[in-house]
């Protein structure tokens, strides 16, 4: 491959001999030159001694305001020039990832910014971003191409982390992006509870689809998001065996099933329907999403012989995302039996309950309904829906139920301390809120609201009664994992840790009517240094997620901002955007950026110069490099801070 061909007339071969070749101008003589390299070399010879005063001297080159103009320049002539000599760089330091910027730079470490990629002798120098970085060294770079130009997958995460693998082919296709697999018109993809099932119209709330009976939803099925269309883990066979500094997605990215998981929590929680025959506006709350969905008839006892409904809210306060239980026709007149319970557990705080913020009655149903407000957990679903529903305790083991024992004691232990009874503790009122195995005791307060008047109450009976509750909730579990069914008489023949029999035999003991927290987490101290452990674990590995993720919109920020100020109209008219005007730079490196073309005009789609370019843009590094004009009659010799300044001040004046 010869020098740069863009100045030539391709129809013409004879043309070539008046082009100056750019290696020449670039590098001071062109290694092609005897070998077959049709440009110009006229000059060549006078390279080799060259005078100091005529040549183009980097150093006089003020970055940024100082540009080339073939046309006007007296010391930066291509063609005329007698003497070319490599500028001298000596003073502008490089980028290097992770490290001071000292390394000298000569003008072969200079990457062409004229929207051409070449792998001439000046473009094979691209490796000069990074002068210092052995690829081959380091640990975190991807350097090779697949066979056949198709970009492995290590290469096209490298590419988007910045290292210098290479993309030079378009994405395989996902061979699952063509079905969406959701169920048309259905409740799709957002995870509720009852997901993929026809639930029966929850009582006049909402328009059904007539033909699916599944309620109509917002936003339709066909703009929800496609959580497939990610490119999925290649299956184990197509694994290929990886260099020792080679990666692959999964080491790079956030883990896909937690990714999947958040997507998916972030759809449900924004996921509306049309208002049907709800209030428009409940307290402080509005567009209101009924949640349930369930089969099974509601436990009316519970709360006094009232029906209740549960809704997504979303608050007009703090805008945020709220559950809220209704329970219907309570006619409360009392402020204070609403507002006395409210005071009291709202402000219980513990890992393993669902906080209560807030809690009124309203009118706006049409009757005289008591609100409770909760946080939300997208997604969750009570124990008794995880694993009491069909086959669903398949993923239930001997570990799991001593993080739930634990994680129940925690909320036993927080609302005891505070001198309040966790009434009604039930599998139904304990939602699975996340991976692995946390739980969340929900509806607290709504017993002491609905009970306010009730003079016949004692705590500590009610305290006493709570860690029977907590027995035949672990017992619930117990039989899920056993498959079986029976009495606590039976539990000594269950294949279950002896130790956590002993704990639920001290929950059950009728005799013992002085149980406290104290002494029933002695029982189980030693499980505790495990179930520690594990949540240790778990949350090093979150922070080790969340880091991988932690800058991922800082170039998208950067795009946004170049994108506000490339190719607005002034630029088109105004002078500064000129080939003489300031602003030039950022055409250029706009073309130099997104436009490279290979020296034989075709697009170069390489995501590697483009975040590598991005990087050092949004960072401002001092490095040099140089943009040149499509023409290749002007060339600009900037440093990446000059050109962020630069982009910084445009975009602030577009703002003003
Ligand atoms: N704080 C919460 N955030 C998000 N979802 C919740 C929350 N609390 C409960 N849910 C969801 O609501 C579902 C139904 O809860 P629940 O079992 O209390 O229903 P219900 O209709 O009130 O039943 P019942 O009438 O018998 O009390 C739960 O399975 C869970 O998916």
């Amino acid at each position: 491959m010869t020098g740069v061909l863009s100045g030539a007339d391709w129809s013409r071969p004879d043309s070539f001999k008046d082009t100056q070749c750019r290696n020449i101008i670039i590098h001071g003589y062109c290694k092609f030159e005897n070998e077959g390299c049709q440009f110009n070399h006229g000059n060549s010879k006078e390279t080799e001694n060259p005078t100091t005063e005529e040549a183009p001297v980097a150093r006089s080159m003020t970055p940024l305001n100082v540009k080339f103009n073939a046309k006007t320049s007296s010391s930066f002539t291509p063609g005329k020039s007698p003497v070319v000599r490599s500028p001298d760089f000596s003073t502008a330091p490089s980028f290097q990832p992770g490290g001071p910027v000292n390394e000298q730079t000569t003008v072969s470490d200079v990457p062409r910014g004229n929207g051409t990629m070449s792998p001439t002798p000046m473009n094979s120098n691209a490796a000069s971003f990074a002068p210092s970085f052995n690829p081959y060294a380091s640990e975190s770079f991807t350097p090779s191409v697949s066979a056949g130009g198709i970009p492995s997958s290590q290469e096209l995460v490298g590419a988007m982390h910045g290292s210098n693998a290479s993309i030079s082919s378009p994405i395989p296709s996902n061979p699952y992006a063509s079905s969406t697999g959701l169920p048309s018109g259905g409740m799709v993809g957002v995870g509720h509870p009852m997901q993929g099932l026809p639930p029966p119209p929850p009582s006049g709330a909402l328009p059904m689809n007539p033909i699916t009976q599944f309620p109509t939803v917002y936003p339709p099925t066909h703009s929800v998001l496609q959580y497939h269309l990610y490119a999925p883990d290649p299956p184990p066979h197509l694994k290929i065996p990886l260099k020792p500094n080679e990666r692959t997605p999964e080491t790079l990215f956030i883990n896909n099933h937690l990714r999947d998981r958040l997507v998916k929590n972030n759809q449900t929680a924004l996921q509306v329907f049309p208002r049907g025959s709800l209030p428009d506006i409940v307290g402080d709350y509005f567009g209101l999403v009924p949640m349930d969905f369930h089969n099974r008839t509601s436990d009316k006892k519970r709360y006094n012989g009232h029906d209740n409904s549960l809704y997504k809210v979303f608050s007009n306060l703090d805008g945020k995302i709220y559950f809220m239980r209704r329970i219907h026709d309570v006619k409360i007149t009392d402020v204070s039996q609403v507002s006395k319970p409210f005071q009291v557990w709202s402000k219980i705080r513990a890992a393993n309950i669902t906080v209560l913020k807030d809690s009124f009655v309203t009118s706006a149903f049409n009757d005289t309904s008591l609100c409770m407000v909760f946080d939300y957990y997208p997604q969750s679903q009570s124990l008794y829906e995880t694993y009491g529903l069909n086959n669903s305790a398949s993923s239930l083991n001997q570990e799991m139920l001593w993080s739930y024992l634990i994680q129940l004691t925690i909320a036993l232990q927080t609302v005891h301390h505070e001198g309040l009874a966790l009434n009604g503790l039930d599998w139904k009122k304990v939602i699975v809120t996340s991976d692995p195995a946390r739980i969340k005791v929900t509806d607290i307060g709504v017993f002491d609201t609905l009970n306010y008047h009730n003079e016949g109450r004692v705590l500590h009976k009610e305290q006493q009664q709570t860690y029977v509750e907590l027995a035949e909730l672990m017992m619930n579990l117990v039989h899920k994992l056993c498959g079986t069914q029976g009495p606590i008489e039976n539990l000594n023949s269950y294949h279950i840790d002896p130790l956590f029999k002993s704990c639920v035999q001290y929950l059950f003991d009728s005799a013992n009517d002085n149980k406290n927290i104290e002494e029933f987490t002695k029982l189980f101290a030693p499980k505790l240094l495990s179930v520690i452990n594990s949540l240790q674990f778990n949350g090093e590995y979150l922070e080790q997620q969340l880091s991988r993720e932690l800058e991922n919109a800082r170039l998208f920020r950067l795009i946004c901002k170049l994108n506000a100020i490339y190719g607005r109209l002034e630029s088109r008219i105004d002078i500064n955007w000129a080939e003489s005007g300031e602003k030039f730079p950022i055409i250029l490196f706009f073309d130099y950026v997104f436009h490279q073309k290979d020296d034989t005009g075709k697009n170069v789609m390489d995501l590697t110069h483009v975040l590598r370019c991005l990087n050092k843009l949004d960072a401002g590094v001092s490095e040099r490099f140089m943009l040149v004009t499509p023409d290749e009659m002007n060339c600009i010799i900037i440093s990446y801070k000059e050109l962020k300044d630069l982009i910084d001040s445009t975009f602030r004046s577009l703002t003003q």
